[in-house]
């Protein structure tokens, strides 16, 4: 019983590598190193450089390592590339997972679990939080990109008897408590990890997109999830999978949204710095509040967060910051 791990050198793939491995399990990474780093995966996992979309070497990974279950992070994530550059995310996200799903039902791969996300429900016009029986309808090629690879990976588990769950991802921050790992991309676009390099005073000042949302403060709604209890829903997920449960499409947040303000504050209150946070005109395709209805996953798999913490979430994020500052600043570093 061993389990492939793609985009397993990434933020939240490393997580999840740590996580099994403290399980004691066997674990191979498949990663092109694209936007992932070697460096923040644990001695005992077995990483393997290489693309999601080379069904030989899969099938052979596959084949060789006695792959049971697949659980796959690797894809491209920023949304406003993803509509600079479209085709882009059609081949790494859907291309690509396409033929991953193929490699998985030709090896006989009993358990897939794949990272979606918020995005396929694009501006979601109920103002209570989103259920799963809200229809999905991406703003993003982003989005889309994703929603397909669910799309394949429902009819292709009907056809072959693939067993999948999907785990739709709200917003994914902090890092790693034992300061393992975390977000290390150096172009990263997500707020907290902005607010804390500028807390840090990597960046001079940050920007607030938009104060003119209808919401209590003005500004963008989200549900801040930490990286550590999304990694347990996945941890299990996967058990429930191997343990025969059926197909599962569940959202993954608290149920809880922060405003852009309430997160600056936060940043602030925990850094102990007050920095310059301006604000500046809307980002675009930004959807004035994404929160979860996590009643779903919570009853399915018995999720029970952990970390469900604003402050904890930004002090375990400054952290990895810091650490990181260090590491890329010391003498070799890339
Ligand atoms: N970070 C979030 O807030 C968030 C929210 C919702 C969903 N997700 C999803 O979670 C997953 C992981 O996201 P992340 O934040 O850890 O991103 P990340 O960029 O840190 O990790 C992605 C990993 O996949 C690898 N990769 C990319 N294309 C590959 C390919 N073709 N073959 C092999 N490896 C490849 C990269 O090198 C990287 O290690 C993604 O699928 C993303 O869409 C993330
Ligand atoms: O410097 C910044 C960065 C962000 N924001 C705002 O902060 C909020 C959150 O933005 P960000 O952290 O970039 O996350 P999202 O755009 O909500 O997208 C994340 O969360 C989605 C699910 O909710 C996932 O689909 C995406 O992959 C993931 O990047 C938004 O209102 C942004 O406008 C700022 O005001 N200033």
């Amino acid at each position: 019983m061993a389990t492939l791990v793609t985009g397993g050198a990434g933020y939240i793939g490393s997580h999840m590598v740590h996580a099994l491995v403290d399980r004691g399990e066997t674990v191979v990474v498949l990663d092109d190193l694209s936007t992932g780093f070697e460096a923040v995966l644990p001695d005992a996992a077995t990483l393997v450089v290489g693309d999601i979309g080379d069904e030989v070497l899969v099938g052979g990974l596959i084949a060789s390592r006695g792959i049971d279950a697949i659980v796959h992070f690797a894809g491209s994530i920023v949304v406003p590339e993803s509509v600079a550059d479209p085709l882009k995310y059609y081949l790494n996200n859907t291309v690509k997972s396409r033929a991953l799903i193929a490699a998985a039902v030709r090896g006989g791969v009993g358990a897939f679990l794949f990272s979606s996300t918020a995005a396929v429900y694009g501006e979601p016009t109920v103002d209570a939080p989103i259920g799963e029986t809200v229809a999905p309808a991406p703003v993003s090629p982003y989005g889309w990109s994703k929603l397909m690879t669910e799309v394949m990976l429902r009819d292709a588990a009907a056809a072959h008897g693939l067993a999948y769950t999907v785990l739709r991802y709200f917003n994914v921050a902090g890092a790693d408590p034992k300061g393992r790992t975390g977000q290390s991309t150096p172009n990263a676009t997500h707020l907290i990890k902005i607010a804390c390099q500028t807390a840090l005073g990597q960046r001079a000042k940050m920007q607030v997109f938009g104060t003119d949302y209808p919401t209590p403060d003005g500004t963008c709604l989200r549900d801040y999830i930490h990286v550590t209890d999304l990694v347990e829903a996945h941890v299990l997920a996967l058990a429930r999978l191997r343990a025969g449960g059926g197909n599962l499409v569940a959202n993954c947040g608290y149920g809880r949204g922060f405003s852009v303000r309430e997160v600056v504050e936060a940043v602030r209150r925990v850094s102990g710095v007050d920095f310059v946070a301006e604000v500046v005109d809307r980002r675009p395709g930004d959807p004035s509040a994404l929160v979860a209805d996590s009643g779903l996953i919570r009853r399915e798999l018995g999720w029970v967060p952990a970390l469900d913490d604003l402050d904890g979430i930004v002090g375990n994020a400054l952290a990895w910051e810091a650490a990181l500052a260090r590491r890329n600043s010391a003498p070799g570093a890339r």
